[in-house]
């Protein structure tokens, strides 16, 4: 029988904790939320202040009509008009006190909001490569887009509200206890009921609308599948699939949303009703006590305005408790974004006279910690060199690139060690490293915008004239010379306005532009037919004078001319010499460049006959 409980048992501990968790993880998010608030805190606190007055000034009211209707009750005639004016002035000032309210919170709470996004959006900049592969974009984006949306608008409509209502019930519970403490007990009998029911279901809306923001962001992430791979999709009839999937996380939101909204639909009456009974309530036994003899008529309208004024907090209060719990969902979402740890900044790369350019010792690395991709490698890249990294599929040459870009850290008890110019790259400047190289891959990015400006990405703030060189030199002018708008082209997404060839071109121009020592080229030329393989590899043949360059490739007939080519076979180099040298070895690599040889032979064949 314990044994049977014990699961149970478990089950419930670990509820327990992961409740505890949220409560903590939320807790965390809002006092990071509020950091950001404290910096824009004069207008808050002119909003903080006003919300106060109003909540005074309404309570203020409430006491002169009081004292009306108490004079009004002994004939006081002039004192009751003298009530009058002050009752008008009093409403006057709490006109500007509420607009303070609004526009005092909302100030601060904007500009909070819109520091929160800025800092997400650096925060993101800084991200490990590494940690960010891990994640969609889409999901990214529906965190900064939805989520960032739903704290937006409670700090800017409810935030404020948070201390004028409770301010305002507190002043006129106190109030009417003074001047009628058992009336005002009879009329509040059922109000712990509401209070605990909009708790209950506030709670249900806050894990409710998480999981539809969840959804949200799933939803976000098949839709820029779509988008992004529109040709793939087509070509190979998945719209159907992906639309279905689409479909069905829809519904899913739908029924989360529908659930919060059927849950809002039936709580909100029972609220109202149960809001209206301290009224009713306090009529039957006010008049119950007048008949008494012990309340006047009078006093008893006075009661029923200050009840209604103590009564207008707790109607909004509910609603507010369900939208901060909606809030809470998101806000731990965004805030998730900002707990992600960042690559290291404090190091410094500064290259050392004469140093090697890229030097690997005793490099073990895998991505997942039991399958290590590269195997105790150790190489150096002697400067003004250009060494060829050749090798089956999965032997680990982009791995290479990866680790000396400092997109994937070494871990943390590995003996091994990148150095850069001399200088070893853990803990060193993510942004100084990079600074060194220019890399260009096999499907360069082009970002939406102008060739000029694409090309411009490679040194901030270049010159016309030196991207119309950079250009020149990577062979590219003369086809953006032919274009409509020339260098004012708008390239469409990822440049896909150009040819594979042309898209090269312009991001070997930007490699120019950057001027970098080190060159990582990873099959910068397979992806392309003859004609533009040929402009490409007389472009990369400039851009490779003078600087050291490491090179990914395929075709051994495109590296037969370089200092020394390296073969990877499952994480490790087992060979290594000029093309000479490694036929003279008869290994791998001749293997391999017979095959190509072979193969290239029996296609030419085939075009002649
Ligand atoms: N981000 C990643 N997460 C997990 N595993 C990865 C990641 N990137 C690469 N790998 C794995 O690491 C191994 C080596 O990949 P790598 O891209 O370095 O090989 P490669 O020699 O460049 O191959 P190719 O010539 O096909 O580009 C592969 O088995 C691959 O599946």
């Amino acid at each position: 029988m314990e044994a049977d409980q014990q699961p149970f048992v478990r089950e419930q501990v670990t509820e327990e904790a992961s409740k505890r968790q949220t409560v903590y993880a939320t807790w965390k998010a809002f006092r990071w939320l509020m950091s950001y608030v404290s910096r824009h805190k004069g207008w808050m606190i002119v909003g903080i202040l006003s919300a106060i007055a109003a909540a005074v000034i309404e309570i203020w009211t409430g006491s002169l009509i009081e004292q009306l209707t108490t004079q009004a009750e002994k004939g006081a005639g002039p004192i009751v008009l003298q009530i009058v004016y002050a009752v008008f002035v009093v409403i006057l000032i709490g006109v500007p006190a509420k607009f303070f309210m609004s526009f005092g919170v909302e100030r601060s709470s904007a500009s909070a909001v819109q520091d929160v996004r800025n800092d997400v959006m650096r925060h993101i900049g800084k991200l490990r490569v590494s940690d960010l592969e891990k994640q969609h974009s889409g999901d990214m984006l529906s965190r900064i887009n939805n989520d960032l949306q739903l704290i937006q608008q409670f700090m800017i409509r409810d935030f404020a509200q948070w201390f004028y209502h409770p301010l305002l019930f507190i002043g006129c519970f106190a109030y009417l206890i003074y001047l009628q403490w058992e009336l005002m007990l009879y009329s509040l009998l059922l109000f712990p009921v509401a209070l605990l029911i909009s708790q209950w279901i506030g709670k249900q809306l806050e894990r409710l609308t998480e999981e539809a923001q969840t959804n949200m962001g799933r939803m976000n992430v098949n839709l820029q599948d779509t988008l992004g791979g529109m040709p793939i999709v087509k070509s190979y009839l998945l719209s159907g699939m992906l639309s279905r999937s689409y479909q069905v996380l829809l519904q899913l939101t739908a029924q989360k949303k529908l659930a919060v909204k059927k849950r809002e639909a039936w709580v909100n009456p029972l609220l109202s009703t149960l809001m209206i009974s301290p009224i009713i309530f306090a009529v039957s036994y006010g008049s119950y006590l007048i008949y008494q003899g012990q309340l006047g008529a009078g006093e008893l309208v006075a009661f029923l305005y200050l009840l209604n004024l103590c009564l207008e907090p707790l109607e909004h209060i509910p609603e507010l408790i369900t939208r901060t719990f909606e809030m809470a969902g998101a806000l731990r979402r965004v805030s998730d974004i900002v707990e992600q740890s960042t690559e290291t900044e404090n190091g410094h790369l500064i290259p050392k006279a004469n140093a090697t350019p890229i030097e690997f010792k005793n490099v073990t690395f895998g991505y997942e910690d039991h399958s290590p991709i590269l195997r105790n490698v150790s190489f150096s890249v002697p400067e003004g060199k250009t060494i060829a990294l050749v090798g089956a599929s999965g032997g680990g040459k982009s791995t290479v690139f990866k680790l000396v870009c400092g997109f994937y850290p070494l871990p943390e008890k590995s003996e091994g060690e990148i150095r850069v110019f001399g200088t070893r790259i853990d803990g060193a400047d993510p942004e100084q490293l990079r600074s060194h190289f220019s890399v260009v891959t096999q499907d360069s990015y082009l970002f939406s915008g102008t060739i000029a400006e694409n090309i411009g990405y490679g040194q901030e703030g270049a010159s016309m004239d030196a991207i119309i060189e950079a250009a020149k030199v990577a062979q590219a002018h003369s086809f953006i010379m032919k274009l409509s708008d020339g260098y004012q082209t708008y390239v469409g997404e990822r440049g896909g306005f150009l040819s594979g060839g042309q898209r090269q071109r312009i991001a070997m121009a930007r490699a120019f532009l950057k001027d970098a020592p080190v060159l990582l080229l990873d099959e910068p030329t397979s992806a392309l037919d003859p004609e533009s393989e040929s402009a490409v590899q007389k472009a990369l043949g400039v851009l490779m004078k003078q600087r050291t360059t490491m090179v990914i490739a395929h075709r051994l007939s495109t590296v037969q001319s370089v200092d020394e080519i390296w073969v990877m076979e499952q994480g490790n180099i087992v060979e290594k010499g000029t093309h000479e040298q490694l036929l003279g070895m008869n290994g791998l690599y001749a293997q391999s460049y017979y095959q190509e040889f072979t193969e290239a032979a029996e296609r030419r064949e085939v075009a002649h006959t």
